[in-house]
């Protein structure tokens, strides 16, 4: 594996337009090698975009990408460059050690397939049938082959989706495992929580731009704030407006004759609230990653 300090994935200026859509637009990225990065947004942000071109998949309208120093098809030629995909791929009658082996063997160089199943947590399942594993253990099976030929970079596009909570915690048990070995890792996800727990770092985009960059902490911190939920009865807009024009707000939800506020400064909202509306029962949380997310993108999870 490469052990030196170019980049994993540099991304410098890209953007990628189908028609008339811009579907990124302008991404400067620098991914560390041995970094499990996630790349985090909503529907639609520019996630496959952005990772089809690190695959070398599609190119990019404008700027550069380049992985491992090199143009993106000569590392993946090179064998340094890994995916795993969300669907497709496997035949339900092979075990699972057939699949891997039948992998490997297209390969002219590969690591054993017993120390690919082991790395991917399935050493156990070697002899099951592929059609009788859960959804997550084809996931990891898919994460085995992606293994082969041991790649210094390792993308997942979404590569949870639909997967229950344990099998969510197994397979990133695996990735984790091995990722100390140094590879490095990119996953895109909607899930905050999958980004927060197992990510070194956290590239939170939105609308084909990157909105803010930093550790799980980092993120929340940046997103600091408190949630407001109040019962405004018979809430007219003129109320609304003003609650939105107190300093801070970044949010403001009416649902009937309850009304849910975002803001940095809580004692002002709550303040104003109390005294210049008909505002009760007035109760303030600390805003959780969901919120922090909505507070960043504008856009709900
Ligand atoms: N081949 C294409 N032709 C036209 N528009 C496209 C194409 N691929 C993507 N887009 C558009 O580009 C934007 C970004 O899509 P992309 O699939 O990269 O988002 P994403 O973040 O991966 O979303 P999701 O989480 O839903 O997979 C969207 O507006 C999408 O409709």
């Amino acid at each position: 594996m490469t052990t030196n300090t170019t980049p994993a994935v540099r991304l410098a200026g890209v953007t990628k337009d189908f028609g008339a859509v811009r579907a990124v637009r302008g991404i400067d990225l620098d991914l560390h090698p041995g970094e499990i990065v996630a790349f985090l947004g909503p529907n639609g942000a520019g996630k496959t975009t952005t990772i089809d071109m690190v695959l070398g998949l599609s190119r990019p309208t404008s700027g550069s990408v380049e992985v491992l120093g090199m143009d993106p098809r000569k590392a993946i030629a090179r064998g340094l460059v890994s995916a795993v995909m969300q669907t497709g791929g496997l035949l339900k009658d092979l075990t699972v050690r057939e699949t891997v082996a039948y992998t490997a063997s297209l390969f002219a160089d590969s690591r054993p397939v017993d120390e690919v199943l082991e790395r991917a947590g399935i050493g156990e399942l070697a002899a099951r049938k592929v059609g009788k594993c859960s959804g997550g253990e084809q996931q990891r099976l898919r994460f085995a082959m992606a293994l082969l030929s041991d790649p210094a970079l390792l993308l997942l596009d979404e590569p949870t989706t639909g997967m229950d909570v344990e099998g969510r915690r197994a397979f990133w048990s695996a990735i984790r495992d091995d990722a100390q070995s140094g590879r490095t890792v990119m996953f895109a996800t909607h899930y905050l929580e999958e980004a927060d727990q197992y990510a070194d770092r956290i590239v939170l985009i939105s609308k084909g731009q990157v909105v803010a960059d930093g550790t799980g902490p980092q993120i929340r911190a940046l997103a600091s704030g408190r949630t407001i939920r109040a019962w405004l009865p018979s809430p007219t807009q003129e109320t609304v407006d003003a609650i939105t024009a107190v300093g801070g707000v970044d949010h403001v939800e009416v649902r009937g004759e309850s009304v849910t506020i975002h803001a940095k400064d809580s004692d002002a909202v709550a303040r104003y609230l109390l005294t210049e509306t008909p505002a009760r029962d007035v109760e303030i949380t600390a805003k959780g990653i969901e919120e922090a997310f909505l507070s960043l993108t504008g856009e709900p999870a």
